[in-house]
């Protein structure tokens, strides 16, 4: 089970620390795959990052992680590295052109096993059985990349990141750049590898609410560095409490588009600048439901079992 509590990470920038996470607490069930959505710039992929790598600039101000129990050392970079591959992977958003040209798919999985101290030999009878329930043949591993479609690239790069059977796998935007043929493979593959439990838990980063009613057994939806709303896919689906939530679901267009996409209709506005946040709800600008109270700032809080809103009137809209 993955529990996160009061996490921070703020970007160093010449204008100041961007806070793009600003104290977010939820957990992740073992067996759950958790969807991650909201619009560009929300801290969606800091946060998915956030648990495994920091990248250069990312900078941990504060906060808990803990993975079955033991506390991620998120901070350390080195500490980190008995963790990741084998306890919290990733596929990272364009693992697909992540992979070397000049390296046939089977030799660079061998290299980069070597480098974490793993011989590729004892693996690779595991590694076949995986790409075979994805749908491919031991023969992908003998080609070069550039002669494996998005999808199977996608589909291998999966295979390799969840071969040590991590508890907690971050799949970041994997199908976005993919045909809707293409994304469907990825998403079953996703649910797949869960059922047969070669990882107990995920996080699914995408801008695509598709995609997520077609995997998430639940859904985080976060709002300018914090968290709007959790729920099961279907309360998130049929009854959002946030009106963030139901802003963005109005805005679900067809299957394929995605939201960033379009205009959020009723809501004028952009999202606040995470340089210096506003005090209080940070939706109350462009909320058709700000009332006074709203300058203070909402808890994350459970308004039924396994739903959490931070508004001061979801209790109200939860049961209108
Ligand atoms: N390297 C960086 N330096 C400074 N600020 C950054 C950096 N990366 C992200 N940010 C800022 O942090 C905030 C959160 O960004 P993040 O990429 O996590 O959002 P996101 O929801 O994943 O967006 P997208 O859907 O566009 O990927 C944004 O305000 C963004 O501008």
């Amino acid at each position: 089970m993955l529990a996160v509590s009061d996490l921070k990470i703020h970007y160093r920038t010449l204008a100041g620390s961007v806070k793009a996470l600003d104290g977010v607490t939820f957990s992740v069930a073992d067996g759950e795959i958790m969807g991650l959505a909201g619009e560009s710039g929300c801290g969606k992929s800091t946060l998915g990052k956030a648990l495994i790598r920091l990248e250069e600039r990312m900078m941990y101000a504060g906060g808990q992680v803990t993975l079955d129990g033991k506390v991620l050392p998120i901070a350390d970079h080195k500490a980190m590295n008995p963790y990741r591959f084998r306890h919290v992977s990733i596929v990272p958003q364009y693992a697909m052109s992540a992979l070397n040209p000049t390296r046939r798919i089977g030799r660079m999985i061998d290299e980069l096993l070597d480098a974490r101290g793993l011989k590729g030999s004892t693996l690779r009878p595991e590694l076949e059985r995986r790409l075979a329930i994805l749908g491919l043949g031991p023969d992908v591993l003998g080609m070069y990349p550039i002669e494996l479609s998005g999808g199977m690239k996608q589909r291998v790069v999966m295979v390799l990141s969840t071969l040590l059977d991590p508890s907690l796998l971050i799949a970041d935007e994997v199908t976005s750049a993919l045909d809707v043929a293409s994304q469907k493979k990825v998403a079953g593959a996703l649910v797949e590898f869960r059922d047969r439990g070669y990882v107990k838990s995920m996080i699914v980063v995408t801008h695509d609410l598709a995609i997520l009613a077609q995997v998430a057994d639940s859904i985080l939806i976060m709002y300018a560095g914090k968290l709007a709303e959790k729920a099961p896919t279907r309360t998130i689906v049929e009854a959002p409490a946030h009106p963030y939530t139901r802003l963005l679901l109005g805005s679900l267009p067809e299957v394929g588009i995605r939201f960033e996409e379009k205009r959020l209709p009723g809501i004028k506005g952009r999202p606040p600048s995470l340089l210096s946040p506003p005090v209080g709800c940070r939706f109350r600008d462009r909320c058709p439901l700000a009332f006074g109270k709203c300058v203070e700032e909402p808890p994350f809080v459970e308004i039924a079992p396994g739903h959490q809103v931070a508004c001061w009137k979801a209790d109200a809209h939860a049961q209108g």
